[in-house]
């Protein structure tokens, strides 16, 4: 492919990451984060310590954190801030697009209120604007292995499919295989709803339950996030692909995964706020299973496991007690109830 120019928006694990794969492709990479101490060092080390500190990144990078500065001519962005940061970041680049400008996203989450998956909530923002398309890049990816060159492969999917071609060809390479997938509704839900079921496994995790809940909560899980995508208009088969069951087994099976170590440490007793500072990098799955919860409720889609970590979140449930609840529900028939949708009879509670 011609050499192309990019800037990738967020300098955290992800967003480094991805310039990293980009840089590796030849193309001119930009790469934004917010604090300039931040930028100084990714430009004088090559190295981004704070989020991919075992990563020598290349040198052709240009890390810079005034976000107005971003060329104008780039031809693809690449927004890889937290999903709560989307408006704002998305309001501030509005200027610097045009008509050829294709937004990739990288973020995995639903805004709560709105329930808005991200590429809705940029779309929104971009009304009227000058752009080509927007995309959105999902699937079992951490960035310490992709920042660490290992066989890694992710979805793409736009409206425009011209431009899910394109942003596929953009990032291609012998570590980093893109896949194309027309159903962009199937491929956001399942990236955004994944965290919710890694929290929840990293919860019993902490519990000491062993494979057989991990599995159950995995199975289980796929169907509540397979029903709502359904509900929403994605095409079931999207989430037992890469998007979907590819990234619900990357996230809750590796401690690498912010959202299970979030969740482990609330297994083990920990209050969320105090979790949440330890941390230090964004846990989506918190913000994703409050949206995701009044989601469920307003299109009448049965998600006991989201139920379930909404009260230990936000009603202060002990996680043991939400466990037993969960088991404790009625009987249930295994196909019927994982892909029918929405509720055909009354909500069970
Ligand atoms: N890490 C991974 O392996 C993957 C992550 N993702 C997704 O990518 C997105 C970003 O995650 P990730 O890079 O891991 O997050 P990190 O926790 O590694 O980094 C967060 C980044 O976001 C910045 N940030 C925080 N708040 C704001 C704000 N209000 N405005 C602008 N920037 C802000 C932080 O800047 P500062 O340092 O200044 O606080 C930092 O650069 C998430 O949606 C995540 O789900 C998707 C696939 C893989
Ligand atoms: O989305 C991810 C891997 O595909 C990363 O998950 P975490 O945000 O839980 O680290």
């Amino acid at each position: 492919m011609a050499k192309k120019k990019a800037a990738v928006i967020g300098a955290g694990s992800w967003g480094t990451a991805l310039a990293q794969v980009l840089a590796d492709n030849g193309h001119s990479v930009q790469l934004w984060g917010r604090r300039s101490e931040q930028s100084e060092e990714i430009n004088q080390t090559h190295i981004n310590s704070r989020y991919l500190p075992d990563v020598v990144l290349n040198s052709t990078i240009k890390a810079y954190s005034d976000l107005s500065a971003t060329d104008a001519d780039n031809d693809y962005i690449i927004c890889a801030v937290p999903t709560k940061a989307i408006r704002e970041t998305i309001k501030q680049l509005r200027p610097l697009l045009h008509e050829h400008s294709i937004l990739v996203h990288a973020s995995k989450g639903i805004e709560p209120g709105t329930f808005k998956r991200i590429s809705e909530m940029m779309e929104e923002e971009l009304e009227g604007a000058s752009y080509k398309a927007v995309a959105v890049l999902s699937g079992p990816s951490h960035a310490e292995e992709v920042g660490i060159k290992q066989p890694t492969t992710v979805t793409v999917s736009s409206k425009h499919l011209e431009a899910a071609a394109a942003v596929q060809d953009l990032f291609m390479n012998n570590y980093f295989r893109v896949y194309t997938n027309e159903d962009m509704i199937g491929v956001e839900i399942g990236g955004a709803l994944k965290n919710i079921i890694a929290l929840g496994i990293g919860m019993t995790d902490g519990l000491g339950y062993g494979d057989n809940t991990k599995a159950a909560l995995m199975t289980r899980g796929l169907a509540e996030i397979t029903r709502l995508g359904v509900a929403l208009g994605a095409n079931p088969m999207t989430f037992i692909g890469l998007s979907g069951l590819g990234d619900l087994i990357v996230t809750c099976t590796s401690e690498h995964s912010r959202n299970w170590r979030a969740g482990h440490l609330l297994g083990k007793g920990k209050k969320l706020d105090d979790v949440l500072d330890e941390m230090g990098m964004v846990v989506e799955g918190v913000r994703t299973t409050k949206a995701v919860f009044a989601l469920a409720q307003a299109e009448n889609v049965e998600m006991p496991i989201t139920s379930a970590l909404y009260s230990v979140l936000f009603e202060e449930e002990p996680p043991l007690q939400a466990a037993d609840r969960l088991m404790g529900r009625m009987k249930k028939n295994e196909e019927e109830s994982s892909f029918m949708g929405r509720n055909e009879g009354g909500r069970e509670s």
